[in-house]
């Protein structure tokens, strides 16, 4: 295995971005599904942004250093990443805030009578936000099955199909193009989180004809913790959505000071209020790394790198306990790969002091994410091989380890 890992480094077209990146020695980065690691270049870039924009320019900034047209031209970077249209993306808020408005924006394009559709894999805040607008409009009705069942569901009757590409826990992805034709033929809309897709996968939204998208910037994205998650309206309907979260920022004319809110011309009209300047200038930066990468490289790259920990799992698991909770088919999963552990807990509590770094998901999935960008073959034969000396010698079995913490 040693010998593979090495000549799949070796074969490796994205090996040299891992420089870009400032991970710290010894340490094997497998959670940035979760929150991407920080491109070397953005602290010099974040620091002039708060000690000459902010320090020097002050007010003057916002025009003098572009900070007015961030989410603009951060979204029409990201737009590139995934497949949008130039003028579709827009970056601001967080992604929960992005899907009630991309939600509400569907329901009232619908009419008074609207079924949800969603699955019960879908990410919480997700089904959050939809419970929460089915609560403000009796006609609105929220549906929600199991991943399988979404196509069978859909067939049945549905207005309104929204879904994550990418499942948080599992891995498993849904045939967006597939599922998007499908509710396309019974008239609905269809939205889907991005979350788990943009930055690793080769997302093509024009291509299957989505009508509204949101994601994160934090994730594969590497944007830094908190940063602004985006939004995609499709073309063909930015004049038809009269934004129900409506806000200063969305208005045609801001600086106008107007009483009566005027939706802006085409995607602008979802933002809402003032842009996290600082957040989004970490981020625009971060996005310098995928300048000029074909999203279809490192979508493979990310197949290799998840086939490739299978396969160095696949040993030993069975005996220790380990299920995978991931699809094998690299095809039907996104960049990261689940295993279940009956003590999922402490055992990544164990890996992370080894200095293998994944994350848990309740009640018992060990996940393991592979951004592509910065995660290497012999990283992962290294994770895989202290998760089974962990098992093994049962190491994780110490009190420090058992103890909860808010995060997981
Ligand atoms: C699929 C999915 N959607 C939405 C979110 C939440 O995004 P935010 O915290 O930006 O609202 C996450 C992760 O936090 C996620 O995994
Ligand atoms: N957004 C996060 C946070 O603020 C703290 C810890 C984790 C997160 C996450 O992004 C979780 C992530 N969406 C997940 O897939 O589990």
């Amino acid at each position: 295995m040693k010998a593979r890992a090495a000549a799949l480094d070796d074969a490796d077209p994205l090996a040299a971005l891992r420089d870009r990146f400032a991970l710290p020695a010894g340490v094997v980065y497998l959670d940035g599904n979760s929150l991407g690691a920080l491109p070397r270049h953005v602290p010099d870039r974040v620091a002039s942004a708060v000690q000459t924009e902010w320090g020097e320019h002050l007010i003057t900034a916002w025009n003098r250093d572009g900070w007015v047209d961030l989410p603009v031209r951060t979204g029409e970077r990201i737009a590139a990443l995934i497949g949008a249209a130039p003028g579709t993306v827009r970056v601001t808020d967080s992604t929960s805030v992005n899907l009630f408005k991309v939600l509400s924006a569907a329901l009232s394009l619908k009419g008074n009578r609207v079924t949800v559709v969603s699955d019960s894999g879908n990410f919480p805040t997700d089904l959050y936000v939809a419970h929460g607008l089915e609560r403000a409009h009796p006609g609105v009705t929220l549906k929600v099955v199991a991943p399988e069942a979404v196509a069978v569901a859909v067939d049945e009757g549905v207005d309104v199909l929204m879904l994550t590409e990418v499942d948080y826990r599992t891995g498993r992805r849904h045939d967006m193009a597939a599922l998007t034709a499908r509710a396309h033929e019974r008239g609905a809309l269809v939205i889907w989180d991005l979350a788990h897709s943009a930055g690793a996968l080769a997302v093509d939204l024009e291509g299957v004809r989505a009508d509204f998208a949101v994601g994160c910037g934090y994730k594969f994205l590497n944007g830094g913790p908190g940063a602004p998650a985006f939004y995609y309206i499709a073309e063909r309907h930015q004049a038809a959505v009269d934004p129900l979260l409506a806000g200063w920022f969305g208005h045609a004319a801001p600086f106008a000071f107007e009483t009566a809110f005027r939706p802006a011309e085409g995607a602008d009209r979802l933002r809402v209020g003032t842009p996290p300047v600082l957040s989004m200038v970490a981020l625009d930066a971060a996005l310098d790394i995928f300048d000029g990468l074909d999203m279809g490289a490192v979508q493979a790259k990310g197949r290799a790198l998840t086939d490739f920990f299978i396969a160095c799992v696949d040993p030993f698991a069975a005996e220790l306990g380990l299920e995978l909770a991931s699809p094998r088919d690299p095809a039907a999963r996104g960049s990261h790969v689940s295993l279940r552990h009956e003590q999922a807990y402490p055992v990544m509590q164990a890996l992370i002091a080894a200095g293998v770094i994944g994350d848990m998901r309740a009640p018992d999935i060990l996940r393991f994410g592979f951004a592509p960008l910065y995660v290497g073959f012999s990283d992962v034969l290294s994770a895989a091989g202290t998760l089974e000396t962990i098992l093994r010698q049962e190491s994780w079995d110490r009190p420090e380890f058992h103890a909860r913490k808010v995060v997981t």
